[in-house]
């Protein structure tokens, strides 16, 4: 079976909250949709706003290998004015060489929306269609609201989307636009349409209940032949049927073919392509794609994944581009700890006291409110602290920061600090914006005389949790920070009922992580990472 891919990211995805694209980001995104294999990206409305105008006049320069661009619009407002109603003439204008317009199939959507009576609705959807029809282009219907008007009146639903097939249009595409509608309603509606309509039919659905995805699933089941979505199911209200997640079910699952989808191993990164461009960050829990999709914690996985993959995996990550990982915390076995090894590429002994030792000793720690999936690089120095590989390339024997509190001059913190390094001690102070700022100088200044490389070195993310909050200003901090040095970077953690502790731990672990790696990598061993590269 060949499904249509449609996508819609560009005008009912900006429909979502949050999300604003410029002109140049949607013909960004368009260019990517197309080298993915999609077949129509709907751009916009044209003539509801001038930013979709100058985005279809631009697209014209685009050069599309596979898609086809649509623009899309609603049926006329009256139908006193259908040949030079603005809307559709906007759509006629702006070249688009296949045009969606939306129709009411609700019957109480055209008496209390539009003020009409079932005739007048059928005549304007009619018109409307025909009029793009005899333009030269290629039209869709968008039945609105199809599923609960269907529901309501079947005899009007059906009627509005024959007035549709009679005015020319090829594709009548069922809506879910209120996205209430259950999987097994999805099924029969759309088998009930396909036996009464001679054109195809296409799906287009909500996720207000969180069930977009399986309804357009359904719909295919049932023999719809064109899936409209979005890229990370972005949209109106709670998002449309995101087609990152449709697409793998369809070919992996159902073995439905796209025209030009030859694999699924950029899908992972064109979903990130396009967080990105929205400025949005990336859903770590998202299916296929995120992050965390294929991330074992628990041993008893670790250790059932180690054997083989798909005994916890319902696909092979690859296939979608991304990729299988294994966390390290109070849940889990001998087996995270060996798989990190391995992936560290530290040869360890097959059985041992020092898995045990490795399980007992993140467990004890993470019950005092450490946290190592999301400090991985903390977790290594441990690792290689305990096999003998490492050993840390300064000491801190001394800090002290001073808080300064002014109302008329700017506040400004200092830090004291004293390192040892091999034999030799450095004292230094440091001024910064806030006590950790001040503190992470004062370090960098003591350290910089010894390791000039150190200057790489970025702070680009620093969370500050409360542990025990029933405890108040007396409570335990976990502080998580993210540095980088600009190519890669990693995450370092510290707990103290002292925050000013808790940082200076974190920011140890950070510089000594860069470190070591930086030394491996000038006598030439390739750092390995997962934490190095997260
Ligand atoms: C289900 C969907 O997602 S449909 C797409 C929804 N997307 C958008 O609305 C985004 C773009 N919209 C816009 O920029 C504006 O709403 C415009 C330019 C289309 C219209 O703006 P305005 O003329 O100011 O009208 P307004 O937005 O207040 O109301 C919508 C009008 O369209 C009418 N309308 C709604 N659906 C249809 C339809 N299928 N066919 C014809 N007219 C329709 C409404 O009845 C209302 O008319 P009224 O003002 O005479 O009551
Ligand atoms: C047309 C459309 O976007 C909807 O009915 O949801």
């Amino acid at each position: 079976m060949v499904i249509e891919l449609y996508d819609t990211t560009l005008r009912d995805g900006t429909q979502g909250e949050h999300i604003n694209l410029s002109v140049q980001d949607k013909l960004l995104i368009a260019e990517r949709l197309d080298e993915f294999g999609v077949d129509f990206i709907e751009g916009g409305w044209p003539s509801s706003n001038p930013k979709d105008e100058e985005f279809f006049l631009k697209a014209r320069k685009l050069n599309l290998k596979h898609a086809r661009l649509t623009a899309f619009g609603s049926t006329a407002r009256s139908l006193d004015n259908v040949e030079n109603d603005p809307n559709l003439v906007g759509l006629v204008r702006c070249e688009a060489p296949v045009l969606t317009i939306f129709g009411k199939t609700w019957k109480a959507h055209s008496v209390k929306s539009l003020g009409i009576s079932d005739d007048e609705n059928a005549e304007l959807i009619y018109r409307s269609v025909k009029f793009l029809v005899e333009s030269g282009r290629e039209v869709f219907f968008d039945a609105e609201h199809f599923f609960d008007g269907w529901k309501d009146n079947a005899g009007f639903a059906e009627r509005m989307i024959a007035a549709a097939v009679d005015g020319g249009a090829s594709r009548v595409v069922l809506c879910d636009t209120n996205g209430g509608t259950l999987p097994h309603e999805i099924a029969a509606i759309v088998t009930r349409v396909r036996e009464i309509i001679g054109v195809s039919v296409g799906i287009h659905a909500h996720n207000d209940s969180d069930l977009a995805v399986a309804n357009s699933i359904e719909a295919v089941r049932a023999g719809a032949t064109q899936v409209q979505g979005t890229i990370n199911g972005i949209g109106e209200r709670c998002g449309n049927a995101n087609l990152v997640s449709i697409i793998p079910n369809l070919m992996l699952k159902l073995g439905a073919e796209f025209s030009h989808v030859q694999d699924l191993k950029s899908l992972t990164s064109m979903s990130k392509f396009v967080y990105e461009i929205l400025n949005l960050p990336p859903d770590s829990k998202a299916p296929f794609v995120g992050k965390s999709a294929f991330a074992h914690k628990g041993g008893i996985h670790v250790s059932a994944v180690m054997k083989e993959s798909s005994l916890y995996e319902h696909i092979d990550p690859m296939l979608v581009g991304n990729r299988q990982r294994v966390l390290v915390s109070e849940l889990a076995g001998q087996s995270n700890i060996r798989y990190k090894a391995q992936e560290l590429g530290i040869s360890l002994p097959e059985k041992g006291e020092v898995f045990k030792n490795l399980v007992n000793h993140v467990k004890k720690l993470e019950h005092q409110g450490y946290q190592f999936d999301g400090a991985e690089a903390s977790f290594e120095l441990i690792l290689r602290r305990e096999l003998g590989q490492f050993k840390p390339y300064f000491e801190v024997l001394e800090s002290k920061v001073v808080i300064q509190n002014g109302q008329e001059i700017k506040a400004v913190d200092q830090a004291v600090m004293k390192v040892m390094v091999g034999d030799e001690t450095e004292q230094t102070v440091a001024d910064g914006d806030g006590p950790v700022n001040a503190l992470d100088k004062a370090l960098r200044k003591a350290l910089l005389h010894f390791y000039p490389d150190i200057r790489m070195i970025r702070l680009i993310d620093y969370k500050v949790r409360v542990l025990e909050e029933k405890s108040g200003t007396s409570a335990k901090v976990r502080v998580l920070i993210e540095s980088s040095d600009g190519q890669n970077s990693w995450g370092t953690v510290g707990v103290s009922t002292n925050i000013i502790e808790a940082s200076l731990q974190a920011l140890n672990d950070s510089i000594n992580y860069y470190l070591f790696y930086n030394q491996s990598k000038a006598a030439a061993t390739a750092p390995a990472s997962e934490a190095l590269n997260s």
